[in-house]
């Protein structure tokens, strides 16, 4: 009898397991780890290095739980097209471990709690984007793009450079150029990162009829666009550092040898845009680069690495000096 009951508790609990590990599947949490650090590189940027760590701690909370929300409503939008695809298939929803009524409850809860976090502790300023972030993946890319258009990804990517907006608006309670160029950045770093997965499951993709670039223009063009949005990526990059001075030489060499090999892999897939295995490769690197280099603007803004620069500097001139004198 004891026995009997602690296998239908062990049974109980595996279901409750389950069920917590279907609605975390549910917010695509991989891709929420990367708009995490990128929301990083918007919050240590704006301070200088000087991060209030509650103040960190609450837009990330807020800015993940307002990506969760954006990805569990579109994995409720797509559960149509995600049963059909052999990649989306074992999703949560289109295999039936969570209910639509249920995921759309958990979504509203979860953008319900982001709001209310961002808007108390962080500002109003955070909290409406993170709020137009949601908006904007489900009604711009998910409803009205990304069954319709070639562009989809390109203009539904503003959706995903949202993050560091709202690590700098959570620091300074507004906007200004830096937090745009950091948004610049990775709306131009979508299409290489998206386009490049694309061709490798392209098949997945016509099979239920939407126009991604590689199924509607081929993988030749497709590599082209590619190649233009990483050479457009690369000088953008240099943008803090130059004119804007909010990044330093640091983050500047670390952004030109991260730009070297992006480009590098995106010539590559243009000199064989039907090779998969090269677009493998960047899709695999454009998720690497996107984390490198954001965590490349947070050290570059400690001012542990101000004070390492500035002594190697002082070196170099005494070595200079030292040299001349002889
Ligand atoms: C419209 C814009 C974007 C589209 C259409 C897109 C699409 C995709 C797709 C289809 C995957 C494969 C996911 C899977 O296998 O289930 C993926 C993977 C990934 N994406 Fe994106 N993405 C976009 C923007 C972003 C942004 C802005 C970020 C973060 C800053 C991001 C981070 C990632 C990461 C980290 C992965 C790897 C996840 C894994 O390991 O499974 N993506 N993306
Ligand atoms: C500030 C804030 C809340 C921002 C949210 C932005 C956000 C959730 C961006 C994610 C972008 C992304 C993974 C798109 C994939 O969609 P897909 O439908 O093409 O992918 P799938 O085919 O794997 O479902």
């Amino acid at each position: 009898m004891q026995e009997i009951i602690a296998t239908g508790t062990q049974r109980h609990h595996e279901t409750l397991l389950q069920v917590l590990k279907s609605y975390y599947q549910l917010t695509k949490p991989r891709i929420i780890l990367l708009l995490l650090i990128t929301t990083a590189s918007g919050l240590w940027v704006a301070a200088n290095g000087e991060v209030d760590p509650l103040l960190v701690l609450v837009t990330m909370a807020g800015g993940a739980l307002a990506a969760a929300s954006a990805n569990t409503i579109n994995c409720l939008y797509d559960r149509d097209i995600d049963y059909i695809m052999e990649r989306t298939r074992h999703r949560p929803l289109p295999s039936g471990r969570v209910q639509p009524r249920d995921a759309l409850i958990f979504a509203i809860a979860l953008a319900v709690t982001s709001f209310t976090l961002l808007t108390v502790f962080a500002n109003l300023l955070a909290a409406l984007l993170a709020m137009s972030g949601i908006v904007f993946y489900v009604a711009i890319y998910t409803h009205l793009l990304k069954r319709h258009s070639t562009q989809n990804i390109v203009i539904g990517g503003a959706a995903g450079a949202i993050p560091p907006l709202v690590g700098w608006a959570a620091v300074t309670g507004d906007l200004s150029w830096a937090p745009w160029v950091m948004f610049a950045i990775i709306f131009l770093w979508t299409p290489p990162h998206f386009w490049a997965l694309a061709m490798m499951i392209r098949d997945d993709y016509a099979a239920v009829n939407v126009p991604m670039l590689p199924v509607i223009k081929g993988d030749e063009e497709t590599a082209r666009q590619i190649w233009y949005y990483t050479l457009l990526l690369l000088p953008l990059t240099l943008g803090l550092t130059y004119p804007l001075h909010t990044s330093g030489m640091v983050y500047a060499a670390l952004a030109v040898f991260l730009g070297v090999i992006f480009a590098k892999k995106a010539w590559e897939l243009l000199q064989a845009p039907t090779d998969r295995d090269k677009a493998r490769s960047l899709f695999k690197y454009s998720i690497l680069y996107l984390m490198l280099l954001s965590a490349g603007m947070v050290v570059d803004s400690l001012p542990v690495t101000h004070q390492v620069v500035a002594a190697i500097g002082q070196n170099v001139q005494v070595l200079i000096s030292a040299t001349g004198m002889m």
